[in-house]
């Protein structure tokens, strides 16, 4: 595994969580990470250059060199990125995962040649720290060995299942976005201590502590969150005065709206057009056997598929 090349197209904060990730974990040599963006985003480059990365303006160098490549790229010119990605593609390598919210293994299959072995992940940014929570679908052509590299891969990154398709969009709007959510928690936690006059500094540690602790406690304990909840609020105590307020202001009920709300937006998104192959041209077949000379991709700014997609994109 120390020697598996993956290549990153996209270089952004996902691609960053992941690349840290797995340095840090063993699971791959800096060296043998490649990752490509336009030269607008150079800044992105320098700091994956920063880990020990190579890097690339263009897509097709990092696809062509690696055993795997992560589609680490706004969904709304994910279609327009794998078909330029076509003629490093083939059923043999490499393999293709992509992260990018919403889009389908069937969009994924569709832009590349046929055959090739796609994956859809739904990670999550604190695979940075190890602590990341991932599940995984796998394409038509996609092997067991492939599932097991992808797991494997995930694995030295925090949790990882492998799921039903069907699975991907809910888990985007509740691990994939859930990070955001509990920082707004911790963040307004430690509010609350510094509204009580306590430092911000140690505030802000018992609050992310806290976090931690209690997700720790659910994850080791197997114990139902209720359990563990009732274990907290002593009769007559301060904690059910607390979790009152919480039941009142409607904490349960937003957070189900939040994930219900990521996760429709998620299956909107990820609804991306195809750039259509080229046609043949017109007239008799050549008598050349030379193959055509694909144009060399390189890795600028994409223009935006269309206007409402891309503005929902850059939010
Ligand atoms: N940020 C997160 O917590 C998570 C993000 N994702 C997915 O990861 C993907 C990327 O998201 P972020 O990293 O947050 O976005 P980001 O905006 O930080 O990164 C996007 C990257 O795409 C690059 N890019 C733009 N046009 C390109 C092109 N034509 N060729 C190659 N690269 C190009 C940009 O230079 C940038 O490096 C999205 O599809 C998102 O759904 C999935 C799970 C969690
Ligand atoms: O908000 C986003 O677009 C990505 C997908 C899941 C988390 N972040």
């Amino acid at each position: 595994m120390a020697s598996l090349k993956i290549g990153f197209i996209g270089a952004g904060n996902m691609a960053q969580a992941l690349a840290k990730g797995f340095i840090s974990s063993g699971l791959a040599q800096p060296q043998h990470l490649v990752a490509a963006c336009p030269p607008a985003d150079r800044h992105l480059l320098q700091q994956m250059e920063s880990l020990g990365c190579a890097t690339t303006h263009e897509n097709r160098e990092a696809a062509a060199t690696s055993d795997v490549v992560v589609m680490c790229v706004k969904p709304v010119i994910m279609g327009r990125v794998l078909h330029d990605l076509r003629p490093c593609v083939t059923s043999t390598r490499p393999l293709v995962t992509s992260v990018a919210l919403g889009v389908t293994l069937a969009t994924m299959e569709a832009a590349l040649p046929p055959r090739a072995r796609v994956v859809r992940i739904m990670p999550n940014t604190p695979a940075l720290v190890q602590l990341g929570a991932s599940v995984f679908s796998r394409g038509n052509h996609a092997t067991q060995a492939d599932a097991e590299l992808t797991h494997r891969m995930l694995t030295a990154v925090g949790q990882c299942d492998e799921v039903p398709e069907s699975f991907l969009d809910a888990v985007t709007g509740l691990s994939g976005a859930g990070p955001a959510y509990m920082y707004l928690v911790v963040e307004a936690l430690a509010d609350g201590g510094v509204r009580m006059g306590l430092p911000r500094g140690l505030a802000q540690r018992l609050a992310a502590q806290t976090m931690m602790g209690a997700a720790k406690m659910v994850l080791s304990t197997g114990k139902h969150p209720g359990q563990l909840k009732d274990e907290v609020c002593s009769p007559g105590g301060c904690t059910i005065q607390g979790v009152q307020v919480l039941e009142d202001a409607g904490l349960r009920s937003a957070l189900i709206s939040a994930v219900h709300t990521a996760a429709a937006a998620s299956v909107t998104m990820g609804k991306v057009p195809l750039p259509s192959p080229p046609l043949p041209p017109p007239g008799p077949p050549p008598l050349s056997a030379t193959p055509p000379v694909a144009p060399v991709f390189t890795a600028t700014a994409t223009t935006p598929l269309s206007q409402p997609q891309h503005a929902a994109a850059q939010r």
